[in-house]
Formats: structure tokens, C-alpha cells, sequence
């Protein structure tokens, strides 16, 4: 088994991530600089955090437009997976894996703090390790991280059960106080790809991955992901 996490210019998570995956999880991990393109079949891709290309145009409409993007789609069609954390999430939607968009927070600054997450699936290879309804603490920092999707392309999700994670309060309430960004019905996690193999998400499990850290709850989406790779073996 081995996962990669693609650095672009300007990611600044990439390091953390790589950590997670290697220290805390345990799995061979590739850092890959963009420009090299994937020189081998990946069995995990995570899109880490950052400000690649400084946010210009819209945050992430750069990286997603660079040609290792290309590799990663043909990895996504394959069935294999993909994780794309909070800039990670922005390349992703501006690449079309997930439908929808980031856009500027509700109040447009940016904001960095912990949240708590409803899971809302608990049957993807990135939420198998969670119960529906668990509601598990995460940090968040970004200005643009508001997820906005047309009406029926949320209907969609709803009801083939792409939605991974909800904002809410600390007893698991998504209501409007609870939405720190203003995204479309709370929602932060999206699952994308013919088997549910893509997955973005604006808070950072990787920020949340040891208890040292104040809290430990995002380590389920990597181990959730390892164990997968593992049934498919
Ligand atoms: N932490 C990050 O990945 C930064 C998110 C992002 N570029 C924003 O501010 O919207």
C-alpha cells in the first residue's frame, strides 16, 4: 500500500499530512512535487491544505489546472482514492470531483477555529470508521470554504447519502448557528466518484490527528481509508 500527498506551490499542509499518514498511520507515503507528475498508481491521494498560487483567481482554480490534475482524475475514475483537505477540497471541486463550489466565507474573513462535525455517512471508505450522528471536533481555517451547490445538485447528494459531514454544535444541531461559513445546508464533506472514492472536506482531520493536538477525532478518515485499501487487497 502506498499513498502520495501532491504538493503544489504555495501548499503548506502538505507536511503535516505526510506525517499523519507516515508517523501516526504507519503507511509508505510519496510527498510529490506537482510539476513530476504521479510516476506510479497510488492506492490514496490526499490534496493537502494551503494557499496554492496564493488564492489568485479563486482559491484552487490554479492547482486544478496544473497536468498532474490529470493523473489524479484517471486515479478517481479508477476507483481509487482521493482526499482533498480544505485547499485540497477547493482544487478538487474546481477539478469537477465533487459538484458544487467553495466560495467566499458568509462573513467574508477568514476564519480559524475548532468546529464541530456531524458524520453523515458512515459507510464511505472515508467515514467507515465513524457512526452516523458521531459529532467529532476539528479545527477549520480558511476564507473561502463556503460550500455552495445548485438546489438539485444538493437534492442529489442527500439522497445517494454523499453528504459526509454537517457544521453543527457540540450535541450534533445543524442549524444556522452552527454554520461557521454560511455553506449550502451546513455541509463541509462531500463524497465524489463512482464508488464514493473521492472525498473533500474543508475542516483538517490532520490538524486532529493526536490527542496532543487537543483532539484526535480526524484520524478515523486516514485509518478508515487504510482499512479499505486493505479489504480490497
Ligand atoms: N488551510 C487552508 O487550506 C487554506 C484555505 C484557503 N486557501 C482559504 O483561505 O480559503
Amino acid at each position: 500500500m502506498r499513498f502520495a500527498v501532491v504538493q503544489f506551490g504555495g501548499s503548506n499542509c502538505d507536511r503535516d499530512t505526510l506525517y499523519v499518514l507516515e508517523e501516526v498511520c504507519g503507511v509508505d507515503t510519496d510527498l510529490v512535487w506537482y510539476k513530476d507528475g504521479l510516476q506510479r498508481n497510488y492506492d490514496g491521494i490526499v490534496l493537502p491544505g494551503g494557499f496554492s498560487y496564493g488564492d489568485y483567481l479563486r482559491a484552487g482554480a490554479i492547482a486544478a489546472r496544473t497536468p498532474v490534475m490529470q493523473d489524479i482524475l484517471r486515479h478517481a475514475r479508477e476507483g481509487r482514492l482521493i482526499l482533498g483537505i480544505c485547499n485540497g477540497a477547493q482544487i478538487g471541486s474546481e477539478a469537477g470531483l465533487i459538484p458544487g463550489t467553495f466560495t467566499l466565507n458568509a462573513y467574508p474573513k477568514f476564519i480559524s477555529r475548532h468546529v464541530y462535525l456531524r458524520v453523515e455517512n458512515d459507510t464511505s471508505p472515508f467515514t467507515a470508521g465513524y457512526r452516523k450522528g458521531d459529532v467529532i471536533r476539528v479545527p477549520i481555517a480558511h476564507k473561502e470554504g463556503r460550500y455552495v451547490a445548485a438546489p438539485d445538485v444538493v437534492d442529489r447528494l442527500n439522497r445517494e447519502d454523499r453528504i459526509a459531514f454537517r457544521f453543527c454544535d457540540e450535541n450534533g444541531a445543524v442549524t444556522p448557528e452552527s454554520n461557521p461559513n454560511g455553506s449550502t445546508e451546513n455541509i463541509t464533506g462531500v463524497l465524489g466518484g463512482d464508488m464514493c472514492n473521492v472525498m473533500v472536506m474543508m475542516p483538517h482531520p490532520e490538524r486532529a490527528s493526536e490527542s496532543a493536538l487537543g483532539s484526535d477525532a480526524g484520524i478515523r478518515i486516514f485509518t478508515s481509508m487504510i482499512a479499505h485499501v486493505e479489504q480490497q487487497k
